[in-house]
């Protein structure tokens, strides 16, 4: 894979990642890319195939992965992810940093690749201010929540493993979260504004 290095944001589901990712898109829109990753999962309200997700069946899913059009894939609460080639591809292409936003086993299959991405893990406080971020997006049932809680407390205990991210970001207060994102990447988005100048 050629391009600028990207940048992958991993953590528990509700601990802020899109919420984070999506500042740096509306604050550098040309320097960032969204890496659109495959599910299987329904839409939630508002989300827009081939924007947030590609949404596929897994039939479909499987097929592609059996292709060989996967970078990586993974069983998330009881539906696929994963991310295809032509997804980091086309932000590549435009000479932006390719933001990937997946899971733990994401980023341990990613780690076997030669993507090369920075690895940034978002955490929360506590599992009690995740469940309670998690019920007030009022996007899960309470058995999606209870397996994205289970999954967290595995995701909160690996990702201290050393060496496995370059940063682990406390999102308790956003914008001091957003300012910690900035600064690990601050020398990314120069190479690439000045080389968007020249
Ligand atoms: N620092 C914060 N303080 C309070 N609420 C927050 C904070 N950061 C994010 N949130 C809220 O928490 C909820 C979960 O955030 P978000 O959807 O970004 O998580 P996520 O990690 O992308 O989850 P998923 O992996 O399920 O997509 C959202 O409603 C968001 O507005
Ligand atoms: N391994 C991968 N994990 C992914 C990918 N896309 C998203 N995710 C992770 O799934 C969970 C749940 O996401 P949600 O949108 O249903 O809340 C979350 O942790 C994402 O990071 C992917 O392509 N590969």
């Amino acid at each position: 894979m050629t391009g600028p290095r990207p940048v992958v944001l991993s953590g528990p589901s509700g601990a802020g990642k899109s919420t984070l990712l999506k500042m740096l898109l509306k604050d550098y829109g040309n320097v960032f890319g969204f890496s659109v990753s495959h599910t299987t999962r329904q839409p939630r309200v508002g989300e827009v195939n081939g924007k947030e997700y590609h949404f596929v069946t897994r039939d479909q899913m499987q097929q592609e992965i059996d292709a060989g059009q996967f970078i990586e894939h993974a069983e998330f609460s009881g539906n696929m992810y994963g991310t295809s080639k032509a997804a980091v591809q086309a932000v590549q292409a435009r000479n932006q940093i390719c933001i990937l936003d997946i899971d733990l086993q994401g980023v341990k299959n990613i780690k076997k690749t030669d993507l090369n991405p920075i690895y940034i893990s978002v955490q929360v406080p506590s599992i009690e201010v995740l469940e309670k971020r998690l019920r007030d997006r009022q996007t899960e049932s309470e058995e999606s929540l209870l397996k994205r809680l289970n999954a967290a407390r595995i995701d909160m205990e690996l990702s201290n493993e050393p060496g496995l991210f370059d940063l682990i970001i406390i999102n308790n207060d956003l914008e001091k979260a957003y300012s910690e994102l900035k600064e690990i990447l601050a020398e990314e988005i120069q190479k690439i504004q000045e080389s968007k100048k020249s």
